[in-house]
């Protein structure tokens, strides 16, 4: 987590693209799978309101009322709640020791929003509510929100083309469709003690994102994780204003293994002995994915000879679709 790009705060397209350092995109994303995008909290334009707290406060209590919108594999929309997904370590080594026990539960709630309108799936948006704690625009607003990051994405996958030598707009028509999901993320308060009684306890366990790349924004509270490469886990702290870029599994694959997807957990937070309780902790994830009817085989550049391809070809919604059931 030492490598930080800055993205200038201008919010034109093109000066966003100008201003991501090529070198501070691929390079890093090369060594250890992740970045972090200063000034790119998209909550500085109306247009674009980020989720906040407060909405995820709103959404919360809701939850227990969601038990008709939990999320299938496949349309991987609504309500997920504690101990209903289960994140499985990579299988290829990286993992670590002990680090995984079946019977943890992990403390975590969360919310999956897609892509609208959709062919076959509708998002379960809660029903809009007047007065105090009331979502009124919630809907709205997590689309708006939706799009910039969709946005991102396509800007990010320019910088990584650019970096591998290829045309700036090589991947445009991979990631214009937008099959991606946003992510609301609940972690609720927990006593000290129950890190302190079971050994391997986490609010969500180590894995690896499923997609291209996941935007994460976290609130202040702390907790999240990123392996580096000599397999130590290392606070990614939150910085005001800052999003977490991690590379996922599929854009690894997509690379020939050229890039490295970046194994990450989310851990009670840095404390001091005294601490009983941590508050609860609210995050946001967009996962990034290709277009799901996408072929995706390694990608040019990343091989000379095609017996180097590590990889079978796959649809990206294919993947998707197999991860995902792998965790329910
Ligand atoms: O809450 C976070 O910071 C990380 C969440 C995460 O890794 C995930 O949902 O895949
Ligand atoms: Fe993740």
């Amino acid at each position: 987590m030492s490598e930080t790009s800055t993205i200038a705060s201008s919010r034109s397209s093109e000066s966003r693209r100008q201003a991501i350092d090529l070198s501070s995109v691929t390079h890093p994303l090369g060594q250890y799978g992740t970045i972090r995008l200063t000034g790119a909290s998209a909550d500085e334009s109306s247009s674009s309101t980020k989720p906040s707290a407060a909405d995820h406060r709103r959404l919360s209590p809701l939850h227990a009322q969601y038990t008709h919108g939990q999320t299938v594999a496949a349309a991987n929309r609504g309500y997920l709640r504690q101990g209903r997904e289960k994140l499985i370590p990579p299988e290829d080594g990286r993992a670590s020791e002990g680090g995984f026990r079946k019977e943890i539960v992990e403390l975590k709630e969360s919310f999956e929003i897609g892509r609208e309108p959709h062919e076959r799936y509708a998002n379960h948006w809660p029903k809009e509510k007047e007065g105090e704690g009331g979502l009124v625009g919630f809907g709205d607003d997590m689309m708006k929100f939706f799009g910039t990051c969709k946005d991102l994405h396509v800007q990010v996958m320019r910088a990584i083309a650019m970096g591998l030598g290829l045309d700036e707009s090589h991947f445009d028509a991979y990631v214009d469709v937008g099959d991606n999901t946003l992510r609301l993320l609940h972690y609720p308060q927990v006593d000290a003690d129950v890190f302190k009684a079971n050994a391997g306890q986490v609010r969500a366990g180590e894995h690896c994102d499923y997609g291209s790349i996941t935007l994460l924004f976290q609130d202040d509270r702390g907790g999240l994780q990123v392996k580096s490469p000599s397999g130590k886990f290392v606070d990614a702290i939150p910085i005001p204003d800052t999003v977490v870029i991690n590379a996922g599994d599929l854009l690894a694959r997509w690379s020939n293994d050229t890039i490295k997807s970046t194994i990450h957990r989310v851990v009670e937070p840095p404390h001091d002995a005294s601490v009983q309780v941590f508050p609860p902790r609210y995050s946001v994830a967009y996962f990034c994915n290709p277009n799901f009817d996408r072929l995706i085989e390694a990608m040019p550049g990343t091989y000379n000879a095609e017996v180097e391809k590590k990889y079978e070809g796959i649809t990206s919604g294919d993947y998707l679709v197999q991860r995902l059931a792998a965790t329910f």
